[in-house]
């Protein structure tokens, strides 16, 4: 109503509140029926929900803007109001709404069904599924034969399949993008970062990063050159995808035992001790639970531990991709993971469990404000604390590895490991975005996706692939947010902020002096039991989205705006060591052109 006193908005408010909360619950149900068990009649049910909340949505939307509200004296009232009146895709005519919610929904479950034969010319030849299948061989092969093989296969069991739907959902997201007053969805999935030169920012930060990847993908350029010879491996120019242990080449860590610095320095991989000592998918999540609890931040409510599922259940196809849910009734919140027994899944089952500590410490806010500060926070919290858990220190501490030797070898090889993550995935996570915000732009072309896509692969990250590309293959589909159209931006924002989050906590727990940076080295830092810590993190979860994210983020770290000053002095240590050990091996950093990439 145009002529709403204030009082009278705050009552709409709860309002709507409750409605949004009920509605929200019923959908998250059915999304999650579907996205765990793909069967047709889970997709119709979900479908059929998404349209009956879609009329909601729009109703509810009609009656939010036609409030004054930014006439409004209180601010909280004011941002509820700004936050509810985006309708969103929910803003297409319903057939388009249909439309595009099918091609979504197909693409993710031909991602979500997709399997390959395994290689060699065994009887019978075993389909392969992405987890835990083809992974292991990612982990475990050097075979160059059976690592193209499953790199060649899976973009065919799943980007070549879902091209001939992707441009239709160009068309239809911009569509709605528009709808909402946004030049095109590249521009309408940035706008929560609150800043007008968000992209420029983007590319700052990766120019200010993009020397620390120079050499750590000269080093291990090199390293895989010893181990596949040269005539896979070159001097100068590109690293094949395939050869880096990650089906995109997004991070590295699988390289770490056979490419580390110091090889006869114990291996930081607690892998084999989760294993003798008969780990389960379920210990891990209790093993992560208890680092939150000893901060004082929450449990876990029976209810996760009841609904989660945590291992691949057989006998049914979902999509296995990890996911954190919110249930939107302050009490059930799940993770979805296909677990297994080995590191990388206990790290990503403390990035998962992040999702849901941030779900249930602002589970007391207005609905409109249960969700991160920003986007790339979300992605973050997990990450922060895996960060101190990842230390040898705490892995020591929780009898997952031997007692390590604190030595400048054992540190550097340590800060490779990680770096192997954390720097290898940058341009990854920043190109994800650059290539969809070109396509939402109409700068990359239907006629050019995966010419485009490998251009920036190439330009960004140093790496070629495999056997060269057409525009018949489609690979930016072979990555699950490409057909879950999820934005990924918000994964290198986490990758940068999540060194200032764990900085500005290990501060809290005495373990790093900002006036002494050298004195407490920051890759040693185990936040492990710190209520002064968690307390301080607690703060900054609690507010959700109910105050602009630079407030959130001065509140934990004094700072109001992303800063890869952190992350570069977490990792000085190892960019000096690798400036001088690419120095004394004559390595050539950066790339030159060796085959053709893309016809
Ligand atoms: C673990 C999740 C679920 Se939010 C994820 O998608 N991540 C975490 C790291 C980057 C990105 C990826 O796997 O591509
Ligand atoms: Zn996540």
């Amino acid at each position: 109503c145009s002529y709403c006193s204030e009082i009278e908005a705050s009552k709409y408010l709860e309002k709507a509140n409750h409605e949004f909360t009920q509605w929200t619950n019923r959908v998250i149900h059915a999304n999650w029926n579907w996205l765990t068990n793909l069967t047709n009649e889970n997709a119709e049910k979900k479908l059929a929900i998404n349209l009956e909340f879609s009329k909601f949505l729009k109703c509810m939307w009609e009656e939010t803007v036609k409030y004054p509200w930014s006439t409004y004296k209180n601010p909280d009232i004011k941002r509820q109001f700004k936050l509810m009146s985006v309708l969103g895709t929910d803003a297409l005519p319903e057939d388009k709404l249909k439309k595009l919610d099918e091609i979504v929904s197909e693409m993710e479950s031909l991602y979500g069904r997709a399997t390959i034969p395994e290689y060699g010319d065994n009887n019978p030849n075993r389909n392969l599924s992405l987890e835990p299948d083809i992974n292991d061989i990612l982990d475990k092969s050097t075979d160059v034969n059976e690592l193209k093989h499953v790199w060649v296969k899976w973009r065919e069991a799943t980007g070549k399949r879902v091209r001939p739907m992707y441009a239709e959902y160009v068309k239809l997201s911009n569509e709605a993008a528009r709808l909402n007053n946004y030049t095109d969805t590249a521009e309408f999935w940035i706008r929560g970062y609150d800043v007008e030169d968000f992209r420029p920012r983007m590319e700052r930060l990766w120019n200010q990063i993009k020397p620390l990847y120079l050499q750590i993908h000269a080093y291990v350029r090199r390293k895989l050159r010893d181990l596949y010879g040269d005539s896979v491996i070159t001097r100068r120019g590109p690293i094949p995808a395939h050869l880096l242990g990650d089906m995109w080449a997004q991070s590295w860590e699988r390289l770490d035992d056979f490419t580390r610095p110091y090889p006869t320095i114990d291996d930081v991989n607690p892998t084999s001790a989760m294993i003798n000592q008969n780990y389960t998918p379920k210990k891990m999540f209790k093993v992560a639970e208890e680092f939150f609890t000893s901060l004082n931040l929450s449990a876990m409510p029976q209810t996760f531990w009841e609904k989660s599922i945590l291992e691949k259940p057989n006998g049914r196809d979902l999509v296995c991709h990890a996911s954190a849910w919110d249930f939107y009734d302050s009490n059930d919140f799940r993770i979805k993971q296909c677990t297994s027994v080995n590191f990388m899944d206990f790290i990503t089952a403390h990035h998962e469990m992040g999702h849901i500590q941030y779900f249930i410490q602002y589970k007391d806010q207005p609905f409109i404000y249960r969700e991160g500060a920003n986007e790339g926070f979300h992605e973050a919290i997990g990450d922060t604390i895996a960060l101190s858990v990842s230390t040898p220190k705490h892995l020591h501490k929780i009898g997952l590895l031997p007692k390590t030797s604190r030595t400048y070898e054992a540190d550097i090889n340590y800060l490779y490991k990680i770096g192997l993550d954390k720097i290898a995935f940058l341009p990854f996570g920043y190109l994800m975005d650059l290539w969809r915000w070109n396509v939402f732009k109409g700068i990359t072309t239907e006629d050019q996706y995966n010419c485009d896509w490998w251009k920036l692969k190439y330009s960004y990250q140093g790496i070629e692939p495999p056997v060269t590309r057409s525009e018949k293959d489609f690979d930016p589909g072979s990555k699950y947010h490409i057909v879950g159209n999820v934005p990924y931006i918000r994964y290198f924002v986490s990758f940068i902020i999540q060194f200032q989050f764990h900085q500005a906590l290990c501060e809290k727990a005495g373990q790093f002096d900002p006036k002494n940076p050298t004195s407490k080295p920051l890759h040693e830092c185990d936040i492990y039991q710190s209520t002064k810590a968690g307390n301080a993190f607690k703060e900054m979860l609690k507010l959700g989205s109910s105050k602009p994210w630079f407030d959130a983020m001065e509140l934990l770290t004094g700072q109001r705006e992303m800063d890869a000053g952190p992350l570069l002095n977490y990792f000085n240590p190892l960019y000096e060591w690798l400036k001088n050990e690419n120095k004394r091996t004559g390595e050539h950093i950066g790339w030159e052109p060796n085959k053709k990439i893309c016809l």
